[in-house]
């Protein structure tokens, strides 16, 4: 893809544009990859430099060294807008990776895309800011990119803009970019009223980006004048071309099934390991000993944290965000009935009121089993990987999931949806004995679920030494960044096919 004739093994120039990046500012999974792909890319050589906007929240702001001072010209605009990029770092084994932070109005707010539950109304026009400023800030800083690589859709305009208003900058003349589909069910949908920044999408229509006459969606634009798409895991990539699996975007990715690819996320094992984490109670490894230890160790102290019964029963843990995404629908009706059994379930997380108070209540009702920490803890989260037993991911979809790799490493053994990047990780106990790391339901339903539930029970309860071989294989999976980052740089440098052939097979199957 990246035309410039050099080796292969040459250093490309990367801008990696993200909405939220992990050590900076973190609300889900994207936050992670955009640290750790970064990390990665830079540690095999490549010169990258993130940009991200410069929320108030984002960690060491008030320390970060101001390396532009300038305004955003737009051509329709009477006045500029100013804004500021300030430097932060990720740290690394070797050189830290650069992060600018794009300083400006829109980003000074306490939360960075919703309060209350609530999205902020102008989010269209904040985050066309963020894409004209993240390629008007390159071009003025000097740094020419290979690869502009963006994700989801806060970042879906900077393709369309690479083609439209740099199309001859010579800043970008040797520019391709790449679109990261994290989740594709948020398009980005805005009213025209918020590209007042981007007049290129409004002086000319651009039908096949509008949901409807005044809608635009900013994913469908990345999606579109990208030079390569790529879902977080090849299975994901495969449901991005069915109806369903797209959330209704099958026409838009399969119009660019020649440039698609699936790239299944890594797990960053500098922060999700259980020998080094920091946060646990005691850490172990996969040796018998350290392991039944360790993991004894830490149950108790997730049981005394969360207010449960200091007790040798299996122990259930699941951290999300509470969306319908992540299937707490699944497992609301059917809660109760599994709570009958002499088990414990620890659920963290934040998002919907009505998921929230629903599950709020039933862990009113038994005090002694279940535990909702209505709260986003990232070192409750590490306690709850390393505590629990079974990690539950009963999700509608999931595009890669990033919560069932952490729980592999941790020997939690992952009861999860066979969709998306779950099924790429994880192995069915029931269908494959002998390499299982995990249990897998296909339905869609709360009764499908209770059934593994009640299966994974079975398996802890009456065959420990066979709960503790799975165990082995879940701690002997190994999901490296470095092997996906070779993946991503051979999708930059075109040296492999999109997915459309093998893809099409499982589409149909999909569609059936
Ligand atoms: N209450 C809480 N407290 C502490 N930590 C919490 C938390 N709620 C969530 N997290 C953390 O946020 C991350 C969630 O990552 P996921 O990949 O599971 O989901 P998400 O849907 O956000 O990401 C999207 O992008 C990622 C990255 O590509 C895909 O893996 C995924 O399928 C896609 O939906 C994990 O690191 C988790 O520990």
């Amino acid at each position: 893809m990246v035309t410039r004739k050099k080796s292969k093994q040459a250093p490309l120039k990367v801008l990696f544009v993200a909405s939220e990046v992990e050590g900076l500012v973190k609300t889900g999974g994207l936050a992670d990859v955009a640290k750790a792909l970064p990390v990665t890319l830079q540690a095999m050589g490549h010169d990258v430099r993130v940009v991200m906007p410069l929320y108030r929240k984002v960690a060491g702001r008030e320390q970060a060294r101001t390396v532009l001072e300038t305004e955003l010209f737009v051509s329709s605009q009477p006045q500029p807008v100013g804004y500021q990029v300030k430097t932060l770092s990720l740290e690394t084994d070797s050189d830290p990776v650069t992060v600018y932070g794009v300083d400006a109005p829109y980003f000074d707010r306490p939360e960075l895309y919703a309060e209350n539950n609530q999205a902020y109304a102008d989010n269209g026009e904040r985050f066309a800011f963020f894409s004209a400023a993240a390629l008007d800030l390159c071009d003025k800083l000097g740094f020419q990119p290979d690869v502009v690589h963006c994700n989801d859709w806060h970042t879906g305009l900077v393709p369309f803009l690479l083609r439209t208003r740099y199309a001859d900058a010579p800043c970008f003349a040797q520019t391709k970019s790449v679109m990261t589909i994290h989740n594709a069910v948020f398009k980005g949908v805005f009213n025209y009223d918020q590209y007042s920044l981007i007049p290129e999408l409004i002086q000319q229509r651009y039908v096949q980006l509008e949901m409807d006459p005044a809608h635009v969606s900013m994913l469908k634009a990345g999606v579109a004048y990208a030079d390569k798409v790529n879902a977080v895991s090849p299975n994901y990539a495969a449901e991005l071309l069915t109806e369903l699996g797209s959330h209704g975007m099958a026409a838009d990715f399969t119009a660019r099934a020649d440039d698609l690819y699936g790239i299944i996320n890594g797990c960053d094992y500098s922060d999700w390991n259980p020998e080094t984490d920091p946060y646990i109670k005691q850490n172990f490894k996969a040796g018998k000993v350290s392991l039944s230890r360790g993991k004894k160790a830490c149950k108790r102290d997730l049981q005394q944290q969360v207010d449960l019964p200091v007790a040798d029963v299996p122990l259930y843990g699941m951290v999300c965000r509470l969306t319908e995404q992540k299937g707490i629908h699944y497992l609301l009706p059917i809660l109760k009935d599994f709570l009958v059994n002499d088990v414990q379930v620890v659920i963290v997380g934040t998002g919907d009121p009505a998921l929230a108070g629903a599950l709020r209540e039933i862990s009113q009702q038994y005090p002694d089993k279940f535990a909702f920490v209505e709260a986003y803890n990232n070192a409750l989260a590490h306690c709850v990987e390393a505590g629990a037993d079974f990690f539950m991911m009963p999700s509608e979809f999931e595009p890669c999931g990033l919560n069932q790799m952490y729980s592999l490493a941790y020997g939690t053994l992952p009861i999860v949806r066979g969709v998306g990047g779950l099924k790429d990780t994880v192995i069915d106990y029931d269908q494959t004995p002998q390499v299982a790391t995990g249990f897998i339901f296909e339905a869609p339903t709360p009764e499908a679920l209770l059934i593994k539930l009640q299966r994974s029970l079975l398996l802890y309860c009456q065959q420990p030494q066979e709960f503790k071989r799975l165990q082995q294989n879940a701690m002997a999976c190994k999901f490296e960044w470095r092997e996906s980052a070779e993946q991503y740089i051979r999708m930059y440098l075109g040296e492999e096919q999109g997915v459309r052939a093998s893809v099409i097979s499982n589409t149909e199957s999909l569609n059936a």
